[in-house]
């Protein structure tokens, strides 16, 4: 039987018109600035559709464009004057990160309660340590919603994440670990990828290797998800984007699967306006503004 392909466009939208909905009790838009340094064709698309969605869905959104030689210091400066900034409620620094500069001084210097990308050592510890109030990155809580959108209980569950980025993989499995599964990480210097992924009925691969994942690497029925998306080259010109899935073997055997595109990067920008709606709900909320459903922060 081939496999229920994911429309993660689909879910995208039902989560944008979500946040739409939840601005209704807010008192003022929230508002968004993404910072991007330097010329990646890549990241320019990514920013474009994150601006393109936040003012969409109704907030103030903000572009800082930096050239691809500014210092660390410039941007440092940028994410200072931001964080001054009170009608601006999330920070994000597009990465990669031109340069030698680095990008967890960077992370370490947004304002926790405006880092939507969830990539502030802070927001990082509250995953870990399974507190709600924290920032998530965009990526993980997006898969989140379309393994749960398939699976809603994952009790029990093996689920195998390749790959351990700060932004993707670690993240992944805190979310994937507090919703009862049963976790096991593989990067780099795992022996036998394909043995451990044999085992999972979830598997979520976010390494950015073009066709890695193999049809023999996949339990029958388990849910794959991609996170790879690489450009790679067209003979006639221009590009197209891969995942780290051979889709075509994949399908005949898993149960659920993500398409790229059309799978999990839909999902990353509409999770940021949630997480953006989330930060201004909490930050407006410290300064004294009654929001239903948020408790000040202690
Ligand atoms: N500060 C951040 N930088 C980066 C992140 C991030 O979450 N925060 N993630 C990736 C890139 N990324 C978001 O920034 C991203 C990647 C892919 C997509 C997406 O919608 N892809 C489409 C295809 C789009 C295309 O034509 O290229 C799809 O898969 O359907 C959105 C966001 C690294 N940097």
């Amino acid at each position: 039987m081939t496999a229920h392909v994911i429309d993660g466009r689909a879910l995208a939208r039902k989560v944008a018109e979500e946040v739409k909905a939840g601005m209704a009790a807010l008192p003022r838009a929230p508002g968004l600035a993404v910072i991007l340094a330097g010329d990646d064709p890549a990241s320019h698309v990514y920013v474009n559709s994150k601006v393109k969605l936040a003012r969409e869905v109704g907030f103030v959104s903000e572009l800082v464009r930096l050239p691809a030689d500014v210092t660390e210091e410039q941007v440092l400066a940028e994410v200072a004057k931001l964080n001054a900034r009170d009608e601006i409620d999330g920070i994000l620094v597009q990465l990669p990160l031109p340069g030698a500069i680095n990008t967890l001084r960077v992370m370490a210097a947004i304002d926790p309660a405006k880092d939507v990308d969830g990539l502030h050592a802070l927001n990082a510890g509250l995953l870990s340590q399974g507190a709600e109030r924290g920032l998530i990155p965009c990526t993980p809580l997006g898969c989140m919603k379309i393994i749960q959108s398939i699976v809603p209980d994952l009790t029990g569950s093996h689920a195998v994440v390749i790959g351990s980025s700060n932004i993707v993989g670690k993240p992944m499995a805190a979310l994937l670990l507090e919703a009862r599964a049963t976790v096991t990480m593989t990067h780099i210097h795992t022996r036998d990828t394909r043995f451990v992924c044999r085992g999972a009925d979830i598997l979520v691969s976010a390494v950015g290797k073009p066709g890695l994942v193999r049809g023999d690497w996949i339990k029958p029925r388990a849910v794959v998800i991609d996170v790879g998306t690489t450009r790679v080259p067209k003979p006639e010109g221009g590009h197209r984007i891969v995942g780290d899935v051979a889709f075509d073997e994949a399908k005949d055997i898993a149960g659920a699967i993500t398409p790229v595109p059309g799978g999990v990067g839909p999902m990353t920008i509409a999770c940021l306006m949630e997480n953006t709606l989330k930060a201004a709900r909490f930050r407006l909320a410290a300064a004294g503004r009654v929001i239903p459903g948020v408790a000040a922060l202690q």
